[in-house]
Protein backbone atom coordinates (compact mmCIF):
# COMPACT_ATOMS: atom_id res chain seq x y z
CA UNK A 1 0.00 0.00 0.00
CA UNK A 2 1.29 3.36 -1.17
CA UNK A 3 2.47 6.26 1.56
CA UNK A 4 -0.36 8.31 1.93
CA UNK A 5 0.15 11.84 1.85
CA UNK A 6 -2.76 14.33 2.12
CA UNK A 7 -2.24 18.22 1.99
CA UNK A 8 -4.82 21.08 2.86
CA UNK A 9 -3.93 24.20 2.25
CA UNK A 10 -6.17 27.72 0.66
CA UNK A 11 -3.20 26.96 -2.24
CA UNK A 12 -3.95 24.35 -3.90
CA UNK A 13 -1.33 25.28 -6.86
CA UNK A 14 1.20 25.96 -4.49
CA UNK A 15 1.60 21.86 -4.45
CA UNK A 16 1.69 21.16 -7.58
CA UNK A 17 5.42 20.68 -7.50
CA UNK A 18 4.34 17.33 -5.61
CA UNK A 19 3.80 15.99 -8.58
CA UNK A 20 7.18 16.52 -10.66
CA UNK A 21 9.65 14.32 -11.00
CA UNK A 22 11.24 11.96 -8.08
CA UNK A 23 7.77 12.72 -6.19
CA UNK A 24 5.94 12.47 -9.85
CA UNK A 25 7.21 8.96 -10.58
CA UNK A 26 7.20 7.71 -7.00
CA UNK A 27 3.70 8.00 -7.39
CA UNK A 28 3.35 7.02 -10.98
CA UNK A 29 4.71 3.57 -9.41
CA UNK A 30 2.55 3.37 -6.61
CA UNK A 31 4.86 3.65 -3.50
CA UNK A 32 3.62 7.52 -2.43
CA UNK A 33 -0.20 8.59 -2.80
CA UNK A 34 -0.61 12.34 -2.65
CA UNK A 35 -3.78 14.27 -2.06
CA UNK A 36 -4.17 18.39 -2.23
CA UNK A 37 -7.50 19.74 -1.01
CA UNK A 38 -8.64 23.13 -0.97
CA UNK A 39 -9.53 24.31 2.82
CA UNK A 40 -12.07 26.33 0.94
CA UNK A 41 -14.27 23.46 0.03
CA UNK A 42 -15.36 23.14 3.62
CA UNK A 43 -16.59 26.66 4.58
CA UNK A 44 -20.37 27.27 4.49
CA UNK A 45 -20.38 30.81 3.61
CA UNK A 46 -20.62 32.56 -0.13
CA UNK A 47 -17.21 34.66 0.51
CA UNK A 48 -16.19 30.91 1.45
CA UNK A 49 -14.16 33.12 4.89
CA UNK A 50 -11.11 30.92 6.16
CA UNK A 51 -9.87 33.89 8.40
CA UNK A 52 -11.23 36.17 11.36
CA UNK A 53 -9.19 39.09 13.81
CA UNK A 54 -7.36 37.70 16.65
CA UNK A 55 -8.87 37.46 20.06
CA UNK A 56 -6.84 39.46 22.08
CA UNK A 57 -5.83 41.75 19.42
CA UNK A 58 -2.35 41.71 17.52
CA UNK A 59 -1.67 42.14 14.05
CA UNK A 60 -3.15 40.24 10.94
CA UNK A 61 -5.66 37.65 11.22
CA UNK A 62 -5.73 33.88 12.19
CA UNK A 63 -7.94 31.33 10.47
CA UNK A 64 -10.70 29.87 11.90
CA UNK A 65 -11.04 26.62 13.17
CA UNK A 66 -14.53 25.25 11.82
CA UNK A 67 -13.12 24.67 8.16
CA UNK A 68 -10.55 23.40 9.31
CA UNK A 69 -12.22 20.56 11.38
CA UNK A 70 -14.55 19.60 8.27
CA UNK A 71 -11.54 19.50 6.26
CA UNK A 72 -9.67 17.24 8.17
CA UNK A 73 -12.72 15.24 9.57
CA UNK A 74 -13.04 14.23 5.35
CA UNK A 75 -9.44 13.75 4.37
CA UNK A 76 -7.26 12.81 7.40
CA UNK A 77 -7.73 8.92 8.43
CA UNK A 78 -7.83 8.08 11.78
CA UNK A 79 -4.72 7.46 13.52
CA UNK A 80 -2.96 9.54 10.85
CA UNK A 81 -0.44 11.84 12.13
CA UNK A 82 -1.11 15.49 11.49
CA UNK A 83 1.91 18.09 10.96
CA UNK A 84 1.10 21.59 11.40
CA UNK A 85 4.17 23.65 9.95
CA UNK A 86 4.64 26.72 12.15
CA UNK A 87 7.46 28.65 13.51
CA UNK A 88 6.42 28.29 17.08
CA UNK A 89 7.03 24.56 16.36
CA UNK A 90 9.90 21.78 17.27
CA UNK A 91 12.56 21.79 14.91
CA UNK A 92 12.02 19.20 11.92
CA UNK A 93 15.59 17.14 11.69
CA UNK A 94 16.22 14.21 9.42
CA UNK A 95 15.70 11.99 12.53
CA UNK A 96 11.73 13.16 12.35
CA UNK A 97 11.97 12.55 9.01
CA UNK A 98 13.22 9.04 9.36
CA UNK A 99 10.32 8.26 11.96
CA UNK A 100 7.65 9.53 9.81
CA UNK A 101 8.52 7.30 6.83
CA UNK A 102 8.04 4.26 8.73
CA UNK A 103 4.50 5.47 9.65
CA UNK A 104 1.55 4.65 6.54
CA UNK A 105 1.15 8.28 6.15
CA UNK A 106 0.54 12.04 6.66
CA UNK A 107 -1.77 14.78 6.51
CA UNK A 108 0.16 18.39 6.52
CA UNK A 109 -2.72 21.47 7.70
CA UNK A 110 -1.03 24.22 5.88
CA UNK A 111 -1.78 27.61 7.81
CA UNK A 112 -1.77 31.05 5.82
CA UNK A 113 -2.12 34.69 7.74
CA UNK A 114 -0.72 34.66 11.03
CA UNK A 115 -1.54 31.05 11.86
CA UNK A 116 -4.73 28.81 12.60
CA UNK A 117 -6.66 28.83 16.04
CA UNK A 118 -5.19 26.75 18.29
CA UNK A 119 -7.89 24.19 19.05
CA UNK A 120 -7.46 22.94 15.96
CA UNK A 121 -4.36 21.27 16.73
CA UNK A 122 -6.22 20.55 20.19
CA UNK A 123 -8.80 19.29 18.46
CA UNK A 124 -7.13 17.15 16.00
CA UNK A 125 -4.69 15.34 18.46
CA UNK A 126 -7.77 13.72 19.80
CA UNK A 127 -8.21 11.89 16.94
CA UNK A 128 -4.55 10.60 16.12
CA UNK A 129 -0.96 12.37 16.59
CA UNK A 130 0.01 16.06 15.49
CA UNK A 131 3.33 17.42 15.49
CA UNK A 132 3.65 20.99 15.27
CA UNK A 133 6.80 21.96 13.38
CA UNK A 134 9.40 24.91 12.06
CA UNK A 135 11.85 24.38 9.51
CA UNK A 136 13.90 26.78 10.50
CA UNK A 137 14.55 29.55 12.59
CA UNK A 138 12.70 31.94 9.90
CA UNK A 139 9.40 33.31 9.51
CA UNK A 140 7.50 32.12 6.05
CA UNK A 141 4.29 33.16 4.70
CA UNK A 142 2.59 30.07 5.01
CA UNK A 143 3.36 26.56 5.87
CA UNK A 144 3.24 25.41 1.62
CA UNK A 145 7.01 25.68 1.24
CA UNK A 146 7.48 24.01 5.09
CA UNK A 147 4.73 21.36 3.41
CA UNK A 148 7.50 21.02 0.27
CA UNK A 149 10.61 20.55 2.11
CA UNK A 150 9.24 17.96 4.76
CA UNK A 151 7.27 16.17 2.31
CA UNK A 152 10.26 15.62 0.02
CA UNK A 153 12.85 15.03 3.23
CA UNK A 154 10.34 12.26 4.33
CA UNK A 155 9.15 10.40 1.09
CA UNK A 156 12.57 10.12 0.02
CA UNK A 157 13.61 7.46 2.66
CA UNK A 158 10.48 5.23 1.51
CA UNK A 159 12.66 2.32 0.06
CA UNK A 160 12.23 2.24 -3.30
CA UNK A 161 11.63 5.74 -4.04
CA UNK A 162 15.61 6.87 -4.07
CA UNK A 163 16.82 4.46 -6.68
CA UNK A 164 20.12 4.49 -5.12
CA UNK A 165 19.79 3.58 -1.68
CA UNK A 166 23.47 3.46 -0.27
CA UNK A 167 23.51 7.69 -0.96
CA UNK A 168 20.10 7.74 1.33
CA UNK A 169 22.55 5.98 3.72
CA UNK A 170 25.57 8.29 3.43
CA UNK A 171 23.01 11.21 3.89
CA UNK A 172 24.76 14.11 5.67
CA UNK A 173 23.13 14.31 9.64
CA UNK A 174 22.86 10.72 8.70
CA UNK A 175 25.27 10.10 11.16
CA UNK A 176 24.81 13.69 13.07
CA UNK A 177 27.98 14.79 10.91
CA UNK A 178 27.93 17.28 7.85
CA UNK A 179 29.09 15.57 4.85
CA UNK A 180 32.85 16.26 3.66
CA UNK A 181 33.40 17.58 -0.37
CA UNK A 182 32.83 15.42 -3.27
CA UNK A 183 34.42 15.41 -6.92
CA UNK A 184 34.11 14.15 -9.72
CA UNK A 185 36.40 14.15 -13.25
CA UNK A 186 38.62 16.13 -13.96
CA UNK A 187 41.45 15.06 -11.40
CA UNK A 188 42.87 19.22 -12.59
CA UNK A 189 40.51 21.60 -13.23
CA UNK A 190 41.17 25.37 -13.64
CA UNK A 191 44.21 25.17 -11.37
CA UNK A 192 42.17 23.06 -8.77
CA UNK A 193 43.16 19.48 -7.85
CA UNK A 194 41.36 16.99 -6.51
CA UNK A 195 43.13 15.90 -2.94
CA UNK A 196 45.10 12.84 -4.10
CA UNK A 197 43.69 10.57 -1.48
CA UNK A 198 40.76 10.30 -3.66
CA UNK A 199 42.73 8.91 -6.74
CA UNK A 200 45.31 6.57 -4.40
CA UNK A 201 42.84 3.68 -4.42
CA UNK A 202 43.49 3.11 -0.85
CA UNK A 203 40.32 2.74 0.58
CA UNK A 204 41.06 2.45 4.49
CA UNK A 205 42.81 6.04 4.05
CA UNK A 206 39.74 7.44 1.90
CA UNK A 207 37.19 6.76 4.78
CA UNK A 208 39.58 7.95 7.24
CA UNK A 209 40.27 11.38 5.35
CA UNK A 210 36.70 11.81 4.48
CA UNK A 211 35.70 11.08 8.46
CA UNK A 212 38.49 14.23 9.19
CA UNK A 213 36.90 16.02 6.35
CA UNK A 214 33.32 15.73 7.97
CA UNK A 215 34.49 16.42 11.39
CA UNK A 216 36.35 19.51 10.43
CA UNK A 217 33.28 21.05 8.15
CA UNK A 218 31.12 20.31 10.99
CA UNK A 219 33.23 21.90 13.77
CA UNK A 220 33.72 24.84 11.15
CA UNK A 221 30.31 25.21 10.51
CA UNK A 222 27.65 23.21 13.00
CA UNK A 223 29.38 23.19 16.50
CA UNK A 224 26.18 22.61 17.58
CA UNK A 225 26.10 19.47 15.71
CA UNK A 226 28.87 18.00 17.40
CA UNK A 227 28.33 19.11 20.88
CA UNK A 228 25.25 17.36 20.51
CA UNK A 229 26.99 14.06 19.59
CA UNK A 230 26.41 10.64 21.30
CA UNK A 231 29.75 10.36 23.91
CA UNK A 232 30.78 7.21 21.87
CA UNK A 233 30.20 8.95 18.48
CA UNK A 234 34.06 10.38 18.62
CA UNK A 235 36.26 7.32 18.04
CA UNK A 236 39.99 7.26 19.30
CA UNK A 237 40.76 7.87 15.46
CA UNK A 238 38.75 11.19 15.47
CA UNK A 239 40.46 12.67 18.31
CA UNK A 240 43.24 12.95 16.40
CA UNK A 241 41.56 15.49 14.02
N1 LIG B 1 9.80 27.24 9.94
C1 LIG B 1 8.75 28.08 9.59
C2 LIG B 1 7.40 27.74 9.46
C3 LIG B 1 6.74 28.90 9.13
C4 LIG B 1 5.28 29.09 8.95
C5 LIG B 1 4.44 27.96 8.91
C6 LIG B 1 3.07 28.13 8.82
C7 LIG B 1 2.53 29.41 8.77
C8 LIG B 1 1.22 29.92 8.73
C9 LIG B 1 1.29 31.29 8.69
N2 LIG B 1 2.60 31.65 8.72
C10 LIG B 1 3.05 33.05 8.68
C11 LIG B 1 3.29 33.60 10.04
C12 LIG B 1 3.71 34.90 10.16
C13 LIG B 1 3.96 35.46 11.41
C14 LIG B 1 3.84 34.69 12.56
C15 LIG B 1 4.17 35.26 13.92
N3 LIG B 1 3.05 36.07 14.41
C16 LIG B 1 3.45 36.74 15.63
C17 LIG B 1 2.17 36.95 16.41
C18 LIG B 1 1.19 35.90 15.90
C19 LIG B 1 1.88 35.20 14.78
C20 LIG B 1 3.42 33.37 12.46
C21 LIG B 1 3.14 32.83 11.19
C22 LIG B 1 3.39 30.53 8.77
C23 LIG B 1 4.76 30.38 8.85
N4 LIG B 1 7.63 29.90 9.06
N5 LIG B 1 8.86 29.38 9.34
Amino acid sequence: TPYRVDVVTIFPEYLAPLRQSLLGKAAERGLVAIGVHDLRRWTDDVHRTVDDAPYGGGPGMVMRPEPWARALEAVRPPGTRLVVPTPAGRSFTQAVAAEWAAEPGLVFACGRYEGIDQRVADWAARHGPVSEVSIGDYVLAGGESAVLVMVEAVTRLIPGVVGNRESVEYDSHADGLLEGPSYTRPASWRGLDVPPVLLSGDHAAIARWRRAESLRRTAARRPDLLAALPEDALGPADRAV
